[in-house]
């Protein structure tokens, strides 16, 4: 895979380090990146290469089933957000066409005795591959893990605590997505496999993907490609956040293209982990945010009602 030229890269080891001057570069060159670009990649981002191996294995053994069986695993009522969503439910945001995927969510699991547990449905077991549940679950708490981390440096890039967020997410109503675009069969109607949209949640963490495709929207209106390489992570801001920070970081707008025609014949996959907050979470734009040149731009809302807002923008919700 290519490197990534395109967005800058940070190292999680630096914030980790124990080391003031390393945790205070990094705290910068993180927050500076969410301000220019909206996407960073990370590298010492704490997930076992050998735990995304296996996730990948697993994803790619579920997609290979009959879709007779993978279509049990589809909840209706649950709009997509556990389980299997076949081809073609999705669209993005103010697009009729849907995207060109299908995808399996895995949401939260409550561990200690927060009430929280009673608002998140159970996730939906896949019995034809043993591995599959377990190893979502595992790696669920590694991304939570990691994003916990990066939350940390951009709450002290705001000036706020450095703990502001993590009992926001402590119990969060994360997702982690494990898509399959398919193989294109026929001349597609158009060169889109993922619409152009912004992420719903605070910040996605998204494992190399098994191909070319995703590009970012750049200030000068260009697409640039984004692959990262394979000890990285790509992680970007996503609109709760961006909200929170009355516009400071930014939501970039991304999508996913269709490979050249002598790759037509291969599937892509990718896993992005949406970080959310619990749905009690004000989304009210923080003080140090609203100034004379950047004044209040959005009204207040919790992220459970903004999520609500956003589900039955993109056809999952009712
Ligand atoms: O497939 C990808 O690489 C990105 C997918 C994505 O942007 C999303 O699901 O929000
Ligand atoms: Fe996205």
């Amino acid at each position: 895979m290519a490197t990534t030229h395109s967005i800058p890269s940070v190292d999680l080891a630096d914030f980790l380090s124990g080391d003031p001057a390393r945790k205070a570069a990094f705290v910068q060159q993180l927050g500076k990146a969410y301000e220019e670009v909206g996407f960073v990649a990370v590298k010492n981002h704490g997930i076992p290469d050998e735990l995304i191996a296996n996730l990948y294995n697993n994803v790619q053994e579920f997609f290979k089933l009959p879709y007779d069986i993978k279509h049990q695993y589809e909840i209706p009522e649950l709009a997509g957000q556990r389980g299997y969503t076949s081809f073609g439910k999705e669209h993005a945001k103010g697009y009729d066409a849907p995207d060109l995927k299908e995808f399996f969510q895995v949401g939260q699991t409550v561990e200690d005795d927060d009430p929280t547990a009673e608002s998140y449905p159970a996730n939906v077991f896949v019995g034809e591959v043993a591995a599959f549940t377990p190893t979502f679950l595992k790696a669920y708490r590694g991304f939570e893990n990691s994003g916990k981390a990066l939350l940390q440096a951009i709450a002290l890039y705001l000036g706020l605590d450095e703990h502001y967020f993590d009992n926001k997410i402590h119990n969060g109503n994360s997702i982690l997505r494990a898509i399959h675009y398919p193989p294109i069969s026929t001349e597609p109607k158009s060169s889109i496999r993922a619409e152009q949209h912004e992420d719903i949640n605070l910040i996605t963490l998204l494992v190399g993907a098994s191909a070319d495709g995703l590009q970012i929207l750049d200030k000068q209106n260009n697409w640039v490609p984004v692959t990262s390489l394979p000890e990285q992570i790509v992680v970007n801001v996503g609109d709760m956040l961006q909200r929170l920070t009355n516009n400071r970081l930014k939501s970039t707008t991304h999508r996913v293209v269709n490979p050249p025609r002598e790759m037509w014949s291969t599937s892509r996959y990718s896993i992005p982990f949406f970080l959310h907050p619990k749905s009690g979470m004000k989304l009210d734009a923080l003080e140090s945010c609203i100034t004379a040149e950047n004044p209040l731009a959005y009204e207040p809302i919790t992220a459970g009602e903004y999520l609500d807002e956003r589900l039955r923008e993109i056809g999952l919700k009712k």
